[in-house]
């Protein structure tokens, strides 16, 4: 033996490869590049904001002005087990986001907290006609919130962190609006809005009164995603694909009933889960959200865990920050703990993610070479380096 090859062999002793990668721990997830797709506006302000503009707007409707009863208040409510009663709980955050003002404020900080939970690109969603009771027009809400959007990008950038936002249009599925709303999101197309959605109660509102938007949206080339199979099944989520052409789904959880697994363990896909997941149908998963709303019962049974083996086109999303009490890093330390995910699969979710936004397609690939990976390669590779070797970020 050389002695050359007794020093490999010294070296081989010091550092063991590793057998399995260890859990990632909440400070990593904090730091890990992550995207977000499905995320409202107005599920996401601040308790303290929300208490705050209620005092300055004399709005009297709230149940308390203490921003930690508040938050608590909201998820509370926000816990009933019925999409509809979850929905009640939005009435007291559009009512304080009617002035420009409150609007950019609101846009604002969501940007600031989102780039602090280390999201480094979302596509932030809100319903521009349930903000014009004190008199904005629809273009004004558009504007007021892209001001904000932006200026959170650069408070961002100020604190030392980068975040890009689009943001979606979202119609009412119970009102009439949406071809208005889609003729606006293809207005500003070129201002920061990079898609189109439907959104509120979906037994009874089935996508398909709204196809006069999904057509001119794809007359138009502009992109759309559909909230469908979360409180309904099936039948919601292959009108949002067959019929309304829809490019991802917002939630489409329950493609689960879709699929059987056998006994012994053999999985069987129905024609329908089958398109989705050979067309890379991009899943717009709210684990939490969906905890609260009763389309699942715990982090551990949520079909997510299975839509993941699978490789469905699975990406893990907040919903409501306010009403779940939650951020990307929660949602992914949740699934961390229930299904032991390590940095490669919380980077694979986030590339599915990255891979399924609306922005240009040059765009999404450098944001995936240049931003994701190197992001976690940096976390993957810190036992190299005495300390842990964590960057700051
Ligand atoms: O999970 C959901 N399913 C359906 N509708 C929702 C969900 N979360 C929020 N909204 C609805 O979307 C509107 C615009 O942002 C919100 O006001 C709320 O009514
Ligand atoms: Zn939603």
């Amino acid at each position: 033996m050389t002695s050359d090859d007794s020093r490999t062999d010294t070296a081989a002793h010091r550092v063991p490869l590793p057998v399995s990668p260890p859990a990632p721990t909440e400070e990593q997830i904090r730091r890990a590049p992550k995207v977000l797709l499905h995320d409202h506006l107005d599920g996401g302000l601040r308790p303290a904001t929300v208490a705050e503009l209620a005092s300055e707007q004399g709005y009297e409707g709230l149940p308390t002005r203490d921003p930690a009863e508040l938050g608590a208040w909201f998820v509370a409510a926000a816990d009933s087990g019925s999409l509809e009663r979850y929905l009640e709980t939005f009435a007291h955050t559009t009512a304080v986001m009617q002035t420009a003002d409150a609007l950019t404020r609101v846009a604002a900080e969501c940007v600031e907290d989102l780039a602090e939970d280390g999201v480094v690109y979302a596509e932030v969603r809100y319903a521009p006609e349930q903000h014009l009771t004190a008199g904005l027009t629809l273009t004004e809400v558009v504007r007021a919130v892209n001001e904000g959007f932006r200026e959170g990008e650069r408070r961002a950038i100020a604190a030392g962190r980068r975040i890009r936002v689009g943001a979606l249009l979202t119609a009412m599925r119970h009102a009439a609006r949406s071809l208005e709303i889609a003729e606006l999101a293809n207005e500003h197309r070129e201002s920061g809005v990079v898609g189109f959605d439907i959104a509120g109660a979906e037994a009874g509102f089935p996508p398909t009164r709204h196809l006069d938007a999904f057509e001119y949206l794809k007359r138009e080339n502009n992109h759309f995603t559909i909230h469908a199979g979360e409180a309904f099944g099936l039948p919601s989520i292959w009108q949002a694909l067959q019929w309304c052409g829809a490019d991802r789904l917002g939630h489409g959880v329950r493609i689960i009933d879709d699929i059987e697994v056998a006994e012994d363990g053999e999985v069987r896909l129905g024609r329908l889960a089958a398109y989705v997941r050979d067309k890379r149908v991009p899943l717009e998963l709210c684990p939490t959200s969906n905890l609260q709303t009763g389309a699942a019962s715990s982090y551990a049974e949520h079909p997510i865990g299975l839509l993941r083996e699978l490789r469905f086109r699975a990406t893990v999303n907040t919903d409501n920050r306010l009403m779940s009490d939650t951020s990307m890093s929660r949602e992914f330390t949740h699934l961390v703990r229930a299904f032991g995910y390590t940095l490669d699969d919380l980077q694979w979710f986030t590339v599915n993610a990255m891979k399924s936004a609306f922005i240009p397609f040059d765009e999404r690939l450098a944001m995936i070479n240049d931003v994701i990976k190197p992001g976690y390669a940096a976390l993957r590779s810190a036992w190299l380096f005495h300390g842990g070797g964590e960057l700051r970020s």
